[in-house]
């Protein structure tokens, strides 16, 4: 698999290709209570190249999920294309060259954590793997326990090791760590990290922006259906590098403010505050410091919280002067 030339399920030998997933103007919708329509998914393009360590980023209900389910060939979409490794959904699937670490459900909890390795093994003529995989999950030291035993982490990385058995080319992850507290987090991308990006594909979705900054080569931010930014995670924070004055001061002085200052990209007003985002934070507190009667002056990094509150909630919680 870390090879440019791989051997498939059948033995076969083929060129692995640059490109793992490639999703064209992608859309989904659902009937949603009393006959209304929900459009989950609006209109995604994604290119993803093999070997590259992707995050979806989105609050709940951006449409992450439904997505991944249509790469996974689980739903199929109402319009666009997807290509996974240059195959369909279902034909990248059938030939084991995608595994998925999904949000809950699909263990069997009377099993012991061993003998829920064996039976996927078995099903996958991949037995010589079972300590292998175990080892590079770190559930060999929870062995025999039961599966109903297993705390939340636990049950997660037992799923990472079923989806390394048939070692794909494309681990898909739909939050794997949703409702663990951080230090379980910690533990599953730690494990994560030293297994998966090694060559493999790795798509997760998640919205902890924290996940993504850490673990991703790139972060795709997706919201009401669509993807809202896309770049390397470097990327991403450089669009959030610029910094942010904020000070109190009348509603008349912001203007002012706003006409004077032409590096000003953004005002917002929160919680009795003015907040000036700027490429040039030296001049916006200088002319607030000599020419208004502004207090409590701060400046501040933009982080890329904020960038994402920005990108993903363009109207929450702010009221932007027009
Ligand atoms: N089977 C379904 N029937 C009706 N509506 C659905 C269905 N599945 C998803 N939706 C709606 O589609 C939208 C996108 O949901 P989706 O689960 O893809 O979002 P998400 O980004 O994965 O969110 P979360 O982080 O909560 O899992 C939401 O408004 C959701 O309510």
């Amino acid at each position: 698999m870390h090879m440019n030339i791989t051997a498939d399920k059948t033995g076969a030998a083929h060129s692995a290709t640059a490109t793992a997933i490639d999703v064209r103007d992608l859309r989904k919708t659902f009937r949603g209570p009393h006959g209304a329509t929900v459009t989950a998914v609006d209109g995604i393009d994604l290119t993803i190249g093999a070997g590259e360590v992707v995050a979806f980023l989105g609050p709940n209900g951006a449409g992450k999920t439904t997505t991944i389910d249509m790469i996974l060939g689980l739903t199929t979409p109402a319009s666009g294309t997807i290509r996974v490794f240059d195959r369909t959904p279902e034909q990248a699937a059938r030939e084991g060259r995608v595994a998925a670490v999904m949000q809950s459900g699909g263990l069997l909890p009377d099993f012991t954590v061993e003998e829920t390795v064996r039976i996927i093994a078995a099903t996958f003529g991949a037995t010589d793997e079972i300590q292998d995989v175990m080892g590079r999950a770190d559930i060999a030291g929870i062995a025999g326990r039961k599966v109903s035993k297993c705390s939340g982490g636990e049950q997660q990385r037992l799923k990472f090791a079923l989806a390394l058995l048939p070692d794909p080319d494309l681990i898909v992850l739909d939050e794997p760590t949703a409702g663990m507290d951080v230090e379980s987090r910690r533990a599953f991308w730690s494990t994560m990290r030293a297994d998966a990006g090694q060559g493999r594909t790795v798509l997760f979705a998640t919205h902890y922006l924290e996940e993504a900054d850490d673990f991703a080569d790139r972060i795709v931010m997706v919201a009401g259906g669509r993807v809202v930014a896309d770049g390397t995670t470097a990327e991403i924070r450089a669009q959030a590098s610029g910094r942010v004055v904020s000070a109190v001061l009348t509603a008349e002085e912001i203007e002012r403010v706003r006409t004077a200052v032409p590096e000003i990209t953004d005002i917002d007003i929160r919680g009795g505050r003015a907040f000036f985002a700027s490429g040039d934070s030296d001049t916006v507190a200088r002319y607030l410091f000599t020419a208004t009667d502004a207090h409590d002056v701060e400046i501040a990094a933009q982080n890329l919280e904020d960038a994402f509150v920005a990108l993903t909630h363009p109207s929450e919680d702010k009221e932007i002067l027009r």
